[in-house]
């Protein structure tokens, strides 16, 4: 039997840096504080809006200021992360070829809820994934293992039959807590050196390893 597929969203199905920065620099304004560019906010993707704000933030600056920073965060991507988000190259056909050949797919992200589920209608309207799961109060999120429970429980699967495929440590780190087997992808955030012994340079190499290793845990 085919694995199922979990993918992290933010630097491995798009590339979301632009809105994402774009909305958390007019955040910062608004509170007097300076901007950051995309490198430096590339490096505070990864653990969900509340963390990246965080991050912005100067470190002394107490927490209801990166509330507040979230918040217009929040507000501004609403909107702004149509004209700063991009599908990376292959990832399309990619999606589509899985689907085809009958893979069950899910994406799985820190980013919040409302946005993941509108980015992945917007990108991939013909449905491909079983289950979009974004940051919701109160759920655990990555790189706590429980974050993978949903899905399990979608598919009635133990992680033998997973592949999880990301950018980051922090997907990284989720698949080895939940057992996972991990394929990192080289196009993202977070340094490939650091992303484990498989990782993939683009979407076709992609596309063969999971496909001719759809029979390993059969
Ligand atoms: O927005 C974030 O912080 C991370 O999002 P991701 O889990 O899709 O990479």
């Amino acid at each position: 039997m085919q694995p199922s597929l979990i993918f992290d969203l933010d630097g491995t199905l798009v590339d979301s840096l632009p809105g994402i920065a774009e909305s958390l620099n007019r955040a910062l304004a608004e509170a007097d504080l300076p901007s950051h560019p995309h490198p430096a906010v590339r490096d505070f993707i990864g653990n969900g809006s509340y963390q990246l704000a965080r991050r912005a933030v100067p470190e002394d600056a107490p927490d209801s200021l990166a509330l507040t920073v979230e918040m217009d965060f929040k507000r501004h991507y609403a909107t702004g992360w149509k004209n700063g988000t991009l599908l990376y190259p292959g990832i399309p056909e990619l999606i589509e070829e899985l689907a085809a050949r009958d893979f069950r797919m899910a994406v799985l992200s820190n980013k919040p809820d409302a946005f993941t589920r509108e980015i992945v209608r917007h990108f991939f309207p013909s449905d491909p994934f079983d289950l979009v799961v974004g940051q919701r109060d109160g759920s655990a999120r990555k790189p706590d293992p429980a974050a993978v429970v949903p899905l399990f429980e979608t598919w009635r699967i133990g992680p033998e039959g997973v592949r999880f495929i990301g950018d980051s440590t922090v997907d990284r780190a989720t698949a080895e807590a939940a057992g996972i087997p991990f394929i990192g992808v080289a196009w993202g955030y977070h340094d490939p050196s650091d992303l484990g012994d498989r990782v993939a340079r683009n979407a076709p190499e992609l596309g063969r390893w999971l496909m001719t290793n759809a029979t390993d845990h059969e």
